[in-house]
């Protein structure tokens, strides 16, 4: 997936959000998105998600089966968690049996018969998780994931997105509290003055030769540089 000069402002004449902004997504990779409060990265995970468009530039490649939970779940309707869940696995071609398997994942097997407006603000933040989660997600966006989760959950969790990114998703989130610290390969961004840089920079890079077939070398570079490597033929 990919970010080509996005630009994105919230009305016409108000200031940008982001601008310049120019990406590779790579796949089956953990992406933590760090920046002061206000500095866009909400904003960036709406474009990532889709759930806004860009006002100029272009994001391409999005996979199919997108996971995304914003910051606060939308948790004034009047369902219990199970029907709410329910109706989002239908709407996602997803068998139901999945609702109790995130369920116990997350420890909200006892909660799934709560209506949502009785939830507290951890619990709802869960049901928003669980809604994420439920389709398999080939991208995976979660919104600041930590905040309000019980110590077990808030443990568990970077286990379980590691899990999901060695299955092949691309997991982006946006943390505060450093919560990925001890995840190993989590490539981290930093959103700051509007744009994005990759704050990997520093890291120390090696460069791999491969020698193949003159016939195959365009379409492994095309492959490579999906996958977030700077890639070129000699
Ligand atoms: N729906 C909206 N309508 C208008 N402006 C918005 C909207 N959402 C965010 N903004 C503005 O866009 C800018 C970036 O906000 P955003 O929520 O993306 O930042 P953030 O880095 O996620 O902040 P935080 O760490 O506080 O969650 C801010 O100036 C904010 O006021």
């Amino acid at each position: 997936m990919r970010f080509d000069q996005v630009a994105f402002r919230y009305r016409r004449r108000a200031p940008w959000v982001l601008h310049d902004v120019t990406l590779t997504v790579p796949r089956g990779r953990i992406i933590e998105v760090n920046g002061r409060n206000g500095a866009g990265k909400s904003t960036l995970l709406r474009l990532v998600a889709g759930v806004v468009p860009p006002v100029r530039g272009s994001v391409t490649g999005r996979p199919s089966a997108v996971g995304y939970a914003p910051e606060r779940f939308p948790a004034g309707q009047p369902f219990t968690a199970r029907a709410y869940l329910g109706h989002m696995a239908a709407v996602r071609g997803v068998p139901p049996a999945h609702i109790g398997d995130w369920a116990e994942r997350l420890g909200f097997t006892d909660l799934l018969d709560t209506r949502l407006p009785d939830l507290s603000k951890g619990s709802a933040h869960k049901a928003g998780l669980i809604q994420a989660l439920l389709a398999a997600p080939g991208l995976l966006i979660l919104d600041e994931p930590f905040a309000g989760l019980d110590a077990r959950t808030r443990t568990a969790l970077p286990a379980l997105l590691a899990e999901l990114a060695s299955e092949g998703s691309t997991v982006i989130v946006s943390d505060h509290q450093g919560d990925l610290r001890e995840v190993p390969g989590v490539m981290r961004w930093q959103v700051a003055e509007g744009t994005v840089t990759d704050g990997d920079l520093t890291e120390e890079h090696a460069v791999v030769e491969v020698v193949l077939p003159r016939s195959q070398a365009e379409d492994l570079v095309t492959r490579l540089k999906a996958d977030g490597y700077e890639a070129r033929c000699r």
